[in-house]
């Protein structure tokens, strides 16, 4: 049987030193760790850093955009010689991965994607995954990197994903961490809507949207630090940070490629006929739409909401944006087809 695969994502804060560099006594514990656990999983890392490593190289640095790209471009191959050296001392070989936003959008690019992977565990290798951010501007960027680790748990149908923050966990009222979630309703959603800090670049807010979306595709997601010894391992026994309990999943491969394409994109109200339809395998009528927002064009995936507000599962739409809005509620045109919806 083929080992199961397990995302590690770690954030720029939990590998860099308070000066910016990197910590390289973490990246050697990080790599002495990886290389046990990777007897019994296929294992992609997901690091951040690159900009962080490389911005001493751009003269009076003050972060804009193309400052960034900048560092990047400088900062990744320092990261990952840096790899190469602690995992090299396991046999384990690193390869850098840079991604862009339509490896995942578009199947085909996608399905090479995953074959190098392959390549990669059968050759003891391990990918080393960060953003191409030379090349991603601001609309086609990826939110942050825990949305590019949650693209590839979802695509790569992982079993679980490890996202590491300086936080150490998910907090709860008394910023206490939160050991087990079993489902992310109201109250905890509660927890981070009204903290500011929660809301920047790779903040608990969109941890939490990309959690939810991963663990009702059928993955367990454990948010945890690096502050604890034997960090990864701590984590898959429940003992560092907060576990959230995957709800069950049916999904196949094609279906989870699609409902991973949603996150950004649009978002689509239904009326209560509509979402009931749905969830009969109906496809989506314009007629049973109330609300759209966003700027997608058609044969992208967006968001399907219900009364509530809830986002209830994903569509490949056949109508741009525009198309959508002016035959709201009128005409009976098919939005997207029944097999190009996901319901969660
Ligand atoms: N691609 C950028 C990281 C962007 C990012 O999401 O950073 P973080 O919120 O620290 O995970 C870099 O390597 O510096």
């Amino acid at each position: 049987m083929q080992k199961p695969v397990l995302v590690i994502k770690l954030g720029s804060a939990t590998i860099s030193k308070a000066d910016g560099s990197i910590n390289k006594i973490i990246i050697k514990k990080i790599a002495d760790e990886i290389a046990v656990l990777s007897a019994n999983w296929r294992i992609v890392l997901v690091s951040s850093g690159a900009v962080g490593s490389g911005k001493s190289s751009i003269q009076n640095y003050k972060g804009s955009i193309t400052e960034r790209k900048a560092a990047a471009a400088v900062g990744n191959p320092i990261l990952i010689q840096l790899y190469h050296k602690y995992f090299h001392r396991h046999g384990i070989s690193v390869a850098q991965a840079l991604c862009e936003r339509h490896h995942f959008s578009n199947r085909l690019q996608f399905l090479q994607l995953k074959e190098t992977f392959t390549a990669f565990w059968n050759n003891n290798i391990l990918p080393v995954v960060n953003e191409n951010d030379l090349v991603s501007n601001i609309e086609l960027k990826f939110s942050d990197n825990d949305e590019l680790a949650t693209l590839i748990a979802v695509g790569f149908d992982a079993a679980t994903l490890i996202v590491c923050t300086s936080v150490g966990g998910f907090l709860d009222g008394e910023k206490k961490i939160i050991p087990v979630i079993e489902k992310i309703d109201k109250n905890i959603q509660g927890y981070v809507q009204n903290d500011k800090s929660s809301l920047g670049l790779g903040g608990m807010l969109s941890k939490l949207t990309f959690t939810r979306l991963a663990t009702s595709l059928g993955i367990k997601v454990i948010i945890c630090g690096l502050k604890k010894t034997d960090f990864f391992t701590s984590a898959l026994q429940g003992l560092n940070g907060t576990t959230f309990i995957p709800q069950k999943s049916n999904f196949k491969a094609r279906q989870k490629w699609l409902a991973s394409g949603s996150i950004t994109l649009g978002n689509i109200a239904l009326d209560a006929g509509a979402a009931k339809a749905l969830a009969n395998r109906k496809s989506l009528l314009t007629v049973g739409i109330k609300q759209v927002e966003g700027n997608f064009t058609s044969g992208e995936v967006v968001q399907l909401m219900n009364d509530a507000q809830e986002i209830i599962g994903v569509a490949k739409v056949k109508l741009d944006a525009k198309e959508m809005r002016s035959q709201i509620a009128q005409k009976n045109t098919v939005a997207a087809h029944a097999d190009d919806i996901v319901i969660f």
